[in-house]
C-alpha cells in the first residue's frame, strides 16, 4: 500500500511520530477523558490492541466471504454471524491475555451461556477451529486451544469496567445486521483507564480506503484501521499493511455544507429526527447510512462532518458501542450526548443518557445541540 495516494486523498495526513515514553496532553476537545492530565504512554497497550483486532477482524472477514458465497436458503442462517462474533471475542480476549498476564479485565458483549446449553457442541467446534486457524496464521502463538478454552476466553469478557483500574472495553462484531447483509461491520476494542478511555481501536474490514462517496477514488481497496491513543491524535491504516496516515476531522464550519452519518437500521435510530436536525442546519447532502462505528472511523478522516446517533426510547446504550469510536473521532471531533454532556464511560457497562450521541467538530457542535434542541421540541409539542 502506498502512503502516497493516501497523502493526496487524504490531505491531512503526516507520517506516524515516533511514540514518547510520557506525554503531556493539552487541553482536549475530547469528552472520553479529563481535560488536562499527565498520561501514561499506552503504546505497549495499542500495539497489543492493534494485532487483536486485526486478527478478529481477519476472522471475521473469511466467515462473511464463506456466507456470501453461500446459497440463498444459507443466506437466512443466522449462525455464521453467531460464529464470527463468539470467535473474534475468544480471540482478542486470548491476545491481550497473553500480552497482559497479570493485570486483565474485559467487558466485552458476549458470554458462552449459550454455547452451553445442549446442542450447542457443533457450534463450539466451528469456533475453536477457526480460531486456532486464525492464531496459527500469525507466528507469535504456536498453540492449538481446546473448546474449554475458548470457552474461558470468551467468559473472560464479564467485567463489569467502572472507574477503578484498567478495563479492556470489546464489541466483538458491531453491526451484525450489517455483517449479514454483507456490509458495514467493526472490531471495536478500547482500553479504559480509572474510567477514561485512553485508547481505541476500530478495525473496519469492508470499509474503503479512500473517502466513501469519492467517485473518482484511485481504486477500490477496502479495510482499514482506525486508532488513537490519548493525546496521541489519530491515526489509519489499512487492515493489511503498516503503512501508517495521521486522520483529522472535517473542519467544515459552514453546516450547510456538511453532510451526516446515521445508522442503516431505521430501528437503530429515529431518521425522522434526524432528518428535522439537518433541515435546521440547512444541510443539503442526503443522509450516510452506515452500519456500525464504521460511522466513527470514517468522520475521524473526514469523510462527513456529522454524526448523529438517535436511539427510540427506553435504549440504553452500551460502553462497548462507543468507547473505541469516541476516541478515534477525538483529532478535532467533538462526541456529547444530545443534550450537550460528554459520554460517562466510568458507570459500568452502560451509558447513563436518553438522549442519543452526536459527534461533529468543535466549531458546529453549538449549533447541532441547538439544532438538536430544538427539534426535540417542536417533535414533542408539534404545532
Ligand atoms: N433497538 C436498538 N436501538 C439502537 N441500537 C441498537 C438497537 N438494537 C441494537 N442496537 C445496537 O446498535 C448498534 C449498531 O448501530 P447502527 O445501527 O448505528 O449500526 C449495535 O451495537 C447494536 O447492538 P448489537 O451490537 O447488540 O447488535
Ligand atoms: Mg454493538
Amino acid at each position: 500500500m502506498s502512503i502516497n495516494w493516501l497523502r493526496v486523498v487524504f490531505p491531512s495526513i503526516i507520517k506516524l511520530p515516533p511514540p514518547l515514553p510520557l506525554r503531556y496532553s493539552s487541553p482536549s476537545s475530547c469528552s472520553c477523558f479529563s481535560s488536562v492530565v499527565v498520561a501514561m504512554s499506552y503504546d505497549k497497550e495499542l500495539t497489543a490492541a492493534k494485532k487483536a483486532a486485526s486478527l478478529a477482524a481477519r476472522l471475521c472477514q473469511k466467515v462473511q466471504k464463506s456466507l456470501l458465497q453461500s446459497d440463498v436458503q444459507s443466506k437466512n442462517d443466522r449462525s455464521p454471524v453467531t460464529v464470527a462474533d463468539y470467535g473474534s471475542q475468544a480471540l482478542v480476549s486470548f491476545v491481550l491475555q497473553q500480552e497482559f498476564p497479570a493485570e486483565f479485565s474485559l467487558v466485552a458483549e458476549e458470554d458462552s451461556k449459550d454455547l452451553r446449553k445442549d446442542g450447542a457442541q457443533e457450534l463450539v467446534d466451528r469456533i475453536t477451529k477457526l480460531v486456532n486457524d486464525s492464531l496459527a496464521s500469525d507466528e507469535s502463538y504456536s498453540v492449538t486451544l481446546s473448546t474449554e478454552d475458548v470457552l474461558k476466553a470468551i467468559d473472560s469478557g464479564k467485567s463489569e469496567g467502572g472507574s477503578q483500574g484498567r478495563h479492556w472495553v470489546l464489541d466483538p462484531i458491531d453491526g451484525t445486521k450489517g455483517f449479514l447483509r454483507g456490509g458495514q461491520y467493526a472490531i471495536a476494542l478500547a482500553l479504559l483507564d480509572r474510567g477514561k478511555v485512553v485508547l481505541g481501536v476500530l478495525a473496519c474490514p469492508n470499509l474503503p480506503l479512500t473517502p466513501i462517496n469519492d467517485q473518482h477514488s484511485p481504486n477500490n481497496e477496502v479495510g482499514c484501521l482506525f486508532f488513537a491513543e490519548v493525546g496521541g491524535g489519530s491515526y489509519m491504516q489499512p487492515l493489511d499493511s503498516s503503512s501508517t496516515v495521521k486522520v483529522q476531522v472535517s473542519g467544515i464550519e459552514n453546516p450547510e455544507e456538511a453532510s451526516f452519518f446515521e445508522s442503516y437500521e431505521a430501528a437503530h435510530s429515529m431518521h425522522d429526527l434526524s432528518s428535522l436536525i439537518a433541515q435546521k442546519l440547512g444541510v443539503k447532502a442526503p443522509p450516510v447510512r452506515i452500519d456500525s462505528q464504521v460511522k466513527y472511523g470514517a468522520l475521524s478522516r473526514g469523510d462527513g462532518a456529522i454524526y448523529m446517533r438517535l436511539p427510540h426510547k427506553g435504549y440504553r446504550e452500551k460502553i462497548w458501542d462507543h468507547a473505541a469510536g469516541c476516541i478515534v473521532v477525538t483529532a478535532g471531533g467533538v462526541v456529547m450526548d444530545a443534550a450537550g454532556n460528554p459520554l460517562d464511560f466510568s458507570k459500568g457497562k452502560f451509558l447513563d443518557l436518553d438522549t442519543g450521541i452526536i459527534v461533529t467538530n468543535q466549531k458546529l457542535m453549538p449549533i447541532l445541540i441547538k439544532a438538536v434542541r430544538e427539534s426535540l421540541e417542536e417533535k414533542a409539542s408539534p404545532l
